[in-house]
């Protein structure tokens, strides 16, 4: 089997007068697992419903392997829909719950037979034919609705939320087993999640969505990487937000922070052609962190920062909180007026930093991206 080939071309959705989905342009490969990520209200479902067939476009068009489906309803669509609410039939028996696509498809019993058995061993249900629902957990409720998705071999399977109602373990276990079923059937996934870590774990590439538009599509990597919306930054993982801009002073361009706390001379390329960013961004975890070298940090005074170097950040402050997560500590250091987050992993010869350390932080270029 092999996954189909979806593309939505400048689709919009309207209720009445507001667009929940506007000149919506996506392409997903055969074989992809591709995420809608963002927060309540984004359109992540009214996008994931127009390609279902289950809600129609006010504008543009839905292709899937090339054929205008914009029009075609939900039953003539060759697809798998998992949503988080399981949806299983309460008087049937997984069993029968199953089977029901099948008979609806008018299959031989023989072959409906097969197909379940195999179905349920996919999702590492075997023996439970005879159960009911409700005589199941949730974990193992979702699994069958995942079978079930799964038992009439569809190109594209759909999930919406499909881990929303489990715990935390459970979800990260189903996580793996979902990727792991989509990656050995070439399945063509569509997937929405408003759970970052959930999108990275899991995506081949991740659209990220806000007020009905795309902010932002690319693989875990380059999303976390290289945003490059204050929006994307804050949605995908934590980061520090430096408000700021760029100025050109003589031969010399810096970045300077708005409490002029932050400075940097920026490499060539550092901020994109034509856009005047609005702040930079750097991770916790790309902040490199020294105890402030004698008494140079009382010196200079909390926060008041070093002069500008070219492609790197170096700042003094005092270590606010420390918390110990095990892997790793998460500081939280006073910079003057600023705050910044950092993460350093409890690993050998990484240092341990106490309460009211005075130290100083550093970061380059490559990992301070600049923000619209
Ligand atoms: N049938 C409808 N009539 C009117 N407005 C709607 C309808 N369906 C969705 N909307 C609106 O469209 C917007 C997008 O909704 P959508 O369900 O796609 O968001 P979402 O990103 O999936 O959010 P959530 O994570 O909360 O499910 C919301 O503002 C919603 O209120």
């Amino acid at each position: 089997m092999r996954g189909a080939d979806v593309a939505f071309s400048g689709v919009t959705k309207s209720y009445g007068a507001f667009d929940a989905l506007k000149d919506f342009e996506l392409a997903i490969r055969p074989g992809e697992f591709l995420t809608l990520l963002g927060p309540s209200g984004s359109g992540k479902t009214t996008s994931l419903m127009l390609l279902a067939g289950f809600a129609f476009p006010s504008r543009g068009h839905v292709l899937i392997n090339g054929r205008d489906v914009s029009k075609v309803p939900s039953y003539r669509r060759d697809q798998g829909i998992v949503f988080q609410s399981y949806s299983l039939f309460p008087h049937m028996t997984i069993e029968q719950n199953l089977a029901f696509p099948l008979e609806t498809r008018g299959m031989a019993r023989g072959d409906i037979a097969r197909k379940t058995a195999d179905a349920l061993t996919m999702v590492r249900l075997d023996g439970f034919q005879g159960r009911y629902p409700d005589q199941l957990s949730g974990g193992q409720q979702q699994r069958v609705a995942l079978a079930r998705a799964l038992v009439a071999d569809p190109p594209l399977l759909l999930m919406d939320e499909p881990l929303g109602a489990l715990d935390k373990n459970l979800r990260e276990e189903m996580q793996l087993e979902i990727k792991h079923i989509q990656e050995s059937l070439k399945l063509t996934v569509l997937y929405v999640t408003h759970d970052q870590e959930e999108a990275l774990t899991m995506s081949d590439r991740i659209v990220v969505m806000n007020e009905g538009r795309i902010q932002q599509t690319g693989t875990p990597v380059e999303l976390y990487e290289r945003p490059k919306t204050r929006f994307v930054a804050e949605f995908v993982g934590d980061v520090n937000i430096v408000p700021g801009r760029v100025e050109t002073a003589g031969a010399r361009t810096c970045f300077r922070s708005e409490d002029g706390a932050v400075a940097m001379a920026c490499p060539p390329g550092w901020a994109p052609d034509g856009e005047a960013p609005s702040c930079a961004a750097v991770r916790p975890e790309k902040i490199a962190m020294d105890l402030a070298a004698g008494p140079q940090g009382q010196e200079r005074g909390q926060g008041h920062g070093h002069e500008p170097e070219l492609g790197r950040v170096r700042i003094d402050g005092r270590i606010r909180e420390a918390i110990y997560l095990g892997q790793m500590t998460r500081y939280v250091i006073d910079a003057g007026p600023a705050q910044f987050v950092a993460k350093r992993m409890s690993g050998p010869g990484e240092r341990r930093f106490q309460l009211h350390d005075e130290v100083t932080l550093s970061w380059f270029a490559d990992d301070f991206v600049a923000l619209r």
